[in-house]
């Protein structure tokens, strides 16, 4: 019999082996507790230790976290890949992110990144097409794909739903996406929006000649996500959304097993990320959240706007470039701007983040002085300034639909 204590989960000569998953963490010790007790209390409660001092044997097998980096506030600890089922991402969030967000040793924890070794990754599927969907589904690869959702978010009858998307499709964008809150209630019904939607998408792909296609939200219990699904694909549709956060990333590798079969792409509306990432001292960055949501699938991700619109961001540059980067083979994440975008916003944000992206607006489109249609034409007129070239002003003197928005809102961020 030998024993383990909190101690021996800190090892300042520790270099993190190929397969080890290596977490930075900030913390911030609770008072009459040092740095390295904290830090080696993260990784002892992450990993296989507990409070008490544990007796254990030879058949045994150590599966122990090591913080090996204590820097200012910022520590590193790096995990064995044989903590971790393979391909099951509750488990490790249940791992890395679990109990030691409420551990009195710190008063606050984040888990801000995570170098994910090929020993982990190869257990995920990743994205079925990634950006890969501006040219597959829309043959498009010289501008983002744009996208709105109607307003208000719920309470519009089916029908009225299904005519703004028409609207929206016909003045040039190329997806109508439901809101992260419109399921399937009663005043405008999952399977009658779906076939009601589909019909006018149709009309409108006939009426332009492009591609048009639907962001149909399937957020439920997840047995009722995959029925959701499979209905979409059968009535021909190339998406399903799905609100991750609230729906779990159990069901999203569900949905995302279901989603291959189907063929079906996966938008990810984040809603409630900000419980677990807003406070900046406390929870798991977006940037962590960017990273499983990458693992486990899903093919768009709504990532913020570069700190324009009218939700707090993190920095979504850095976020874009981790989800196009290099991850043993994955596919990347079709990074989606929105929330209070107009089209006074594009060139600032084109500027910062780049053309591969879906850009999303509600209010900006909707709340154009004309009206739905001109405030999509508006919206792929200022991309299309961009891609010109063409300064936004200068591009509004014969776009009239643009110079509307412009005199509107002007290229000013709302609140
Ligand atoms: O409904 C909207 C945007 O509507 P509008 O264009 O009217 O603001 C989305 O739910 C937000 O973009 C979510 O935020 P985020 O993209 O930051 O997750
Ligand atoms: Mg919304």
């Amino acid at each position: 019999m030998s024993g383990i204590t909190y101690e021996d989960f800190l090892d300042l000569s520790y270099t993190p082996t190929e397969t080890d998953l290596v977490c930075t963490f900030r913390i911030a010790p609770a008072e009459g507790m040092s740095m390295e007790a904290a830090a080696s209390r993260v990784a002892s409660e992450s990993s296989n230790g507990t409070w008490a001092a544990l007796h254990i044997d030879d058949t045994f097998t150590d599966m122990g976290a090591t913080t090996f980096s204590i820097d200012g506030d910022t520590i590193r600890v790096a995990y064995p890949a044989g903590l971790f089922e393979a391909g099951n991402m509750p488990q490790v969030l249940s791992c890395i992110a679990g109990n030691i967000m409420g551990m009195k040793a710190v008063d606050t924890i984040r888990l801000e990144d995570c170098e994910w070794p090929e020993a982990i990754v190869e257990g995920y599927p990743g994205p079925q097409f990634g950006s890969g969907v501006r040219q597959e589904i829309f043959g498009v690869d010289d501008r983002p794909i744009l996208a709105t959702v109607p307003k208000p978010k719920v309470g519009l009858s089916t029908e009225r739903h299904a005519e703004i998307g028409y609207e929206a499709w016909v003045g040039g964008l190329d997806l109508l996406k439901d809101d992260e809150n419109l399921t399937d209630q009663s005043f405008n019904p999952y399977s009658d929006r779906l076939t009601e939607s589909l019909a006018m998408r149709d009309e409108a792909q006939d009426e332009t000649g492009e591609k048009k296609s639907y962001l149909i939200n399937i957020t439920a219990e997840t047995n009722e996500m995959l029925e959701r699904a499979d209905e979409a694909a059968s009535q021909g549709n190339e998406y399903v959304m799905v609100d991750v956060v609230t729906a779990g990333w159990g069901a999203v590798q569900t949905v995302r097993e279901r989603c291959e079969d189907l063929g079906l792409a996966i938008h990810a509306h984040r809603a409630m990320h900000a419980a677990f990432d807003r406070v900046p001292d406390h929870g798991v960055s977006m940037r962590f959240i960017a990273q499983i949501s990458r693992l486990c699938g899903v093919d768009q991700l709504h990532t913020g706007t570069v700190g324009l619109g009218k939700l707090a961001n993190e920095d979504t540059v850095g976020i874009n470039e981790w989800m196009r980067s290099d991850l043993y083979g994955l596919k990347d994440v079709l990074p989606t701007a929105s929330g209070g975008l107009h089209p006074g916003l594009v060139p600032q944000l084109m500027d910062a983040a780049g053309g591969n992206l879906c850009i999303q607006a509600g209010g900006g489109i909707h709340g154009h002085p004309d009206g739905t249609r001109a405030g999509a034409m508006a919206l792929r007129q200022s991309v299309d300034s961009v891609t010109e070239g063409v300064p936004i002003e200068e591009y509004a003197a014969d776009h009239p639909e643009l110079a509307t928005a412009l005199e509107k809102w002007g290229t000013e961020t709302p609140r």
